[in-house]
């Protein structure tokens, strides 16, 4: 019998093509096309530490009703004095608790203004860094979205996302190790918030100018996305080809776009690097990097859709790739580290085994 082992392709990606991608450098290039948003750059380094810091405190900014920090009316059952010493002490200072803590009305007033002015002048808003929005944290709000209606919902989803996280300290990971040092000069986008129907988010992947595949981005299945395959493609191959390969610097990229109804205008989300930690959906990078290398010039590219009968697939929790062990990540990147998790993995079953079997030979005496 002959197998076909296909090798993992390489997939490197610059410095210089992350960066291309923050929402700052391509936004002025593509304004038009893309939700009304606001850019704050730089934004303070004590706001860096203010995201990074473990646990997060609310300002007591008293010019805001918030939802988060509005006193808790006093009752028998929460007045307790206890809690009354406690805060004493705290503010003083004297156990150096609260101390450590970044408060944004102390440490980045300017910012926190900056931010209340513009949900009172736009309403609504939904925050990302340079490169990614907090999708994992929506948890964090009673509206499970990520809508903000103040300011202290920005803080709580930055605050609480790995998403965001990765892009503190982890931006670069996949270049060279020369490219690796450095961090970058951080921003916060402020998108004025609009009710997206996520059935029509595609993602769409240019390789060397040329679509090589586009995916649905919600992966639910909708079932009349197909009939309307030969529209989407349309428009979105004039998009590509007229709009954002002439301007964007890289001739490889991975574009979100949002196309609602009537189906005459396309909206550009977001740009994201042609590189691993972009999640192709419905795709495989192995996959894309095969086609991407073989379409011949006449070929047309896939639009790939959840289909009524594999929609059991996809049905994994979302953003469940932040729960992937690292050794499994790791491994699928090198068949060395395979083999090396296999063999931990054939040992830790044994030792499981031989536990098993001393604890049920331990009941049974
Ligand atoms: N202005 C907006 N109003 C409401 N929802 C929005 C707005 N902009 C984006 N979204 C929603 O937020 C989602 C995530 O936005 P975006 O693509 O910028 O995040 P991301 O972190 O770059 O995602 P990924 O990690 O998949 O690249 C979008 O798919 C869209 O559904
Ligand atoms: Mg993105």
């Amino acid at each position: 019998m002959t197998v076909d082992y296909v090798p993992l392709s390489d997939l490197t990606v610059s410095r210089s093509h992350i960066e291309n991608c923050a929402f700052s450098n391509w936004y002025s290039l593509f304004k038009q096309y893309t939700p009304k948003s606001k850019i704050l750059k730089p934004v303070p380094q004590s706001f860096i530490e203010y995201l990074e810091q473990d646990g997060i405190k609310l300002p007591k900014d008293e010019t805001v009703r918030s939802f988060y920090t509005s006193g808790i009316a006093a009752n028998e059952d929460n007045e307790y004095s206890d809690w009354e010493d406690d805060e004493a002490e705290n503010s003083s200072g004297v156990r150096g608790v609260q101390l450590d803590h970044v408060d944004p009305l102390r440490d980045f007033p300017d910012l926190h203004n900056e931010l209340k002015s513009i949900i009172n002048d736009i309403g609504p808003v939904t925050p990302k860094l340079n490169w990614s929005a907090p999708k994992d944290a929506t948890w964090i709000l009673p509206n499970n979205t990520m809508k903000c209606i103040e300011v202290n919902e920005i803080y709580l989803l930055l605050n609480a996302s790995n998403y965001i996280m990765h892009d503190l300290q982890h931006a670069f990971d996949e270049c060279g190790q020369q490219e690796q040092g450095g961090r970058p000069q951080y921003e916060l986008i402020l998108r004025e918030w609009f009710n997206i129907n996520p059935a029509m988010e595609f993602r769409v992947f240019v390789k060397d100018q040329r679509i090589i595949g586009v995916t649905q981005r919600d992966i639910n299945y909708y079932d009349y996305l197909d009939a309307l395959s030969e529209t989407f493609k349309d428009l979105i191959d004039e998009f590509v080809d007229e709009v954002v390969t002439p301007k964007f610097p890289d001739s490889s990229f991975v574009l979100d776009v949002y196309i609602p109804r009537p189906f005459q205008k396309v909206y550009l989300i977001d740009i994201n690097p042609f590189a691993r930690k972009t999640d192709t959906l419905l795709f495989s990078w192995n996959e894309l990097l095969t086609v991407g290398g073989s379409l011949s010039n006449i070929q047309d590219y896939e639009l790939r859709l959840v289909k009524e009968n594999n929609t059991a697939r996809f049905a994994s929790k979302e953003h469940s790739e932040n729960h992937v062990p690292k050794d499994i990540v790791d491994a699928s990147l090198d068949p060395n580290a395979i083999r090396d998790l296999a063999q931990k993995w054939k040992e830790l079953l044994s030792q499981q085994q031989a536990e098993d079997s001393s604890s049920g030979s331990e009941e049974e005496a």
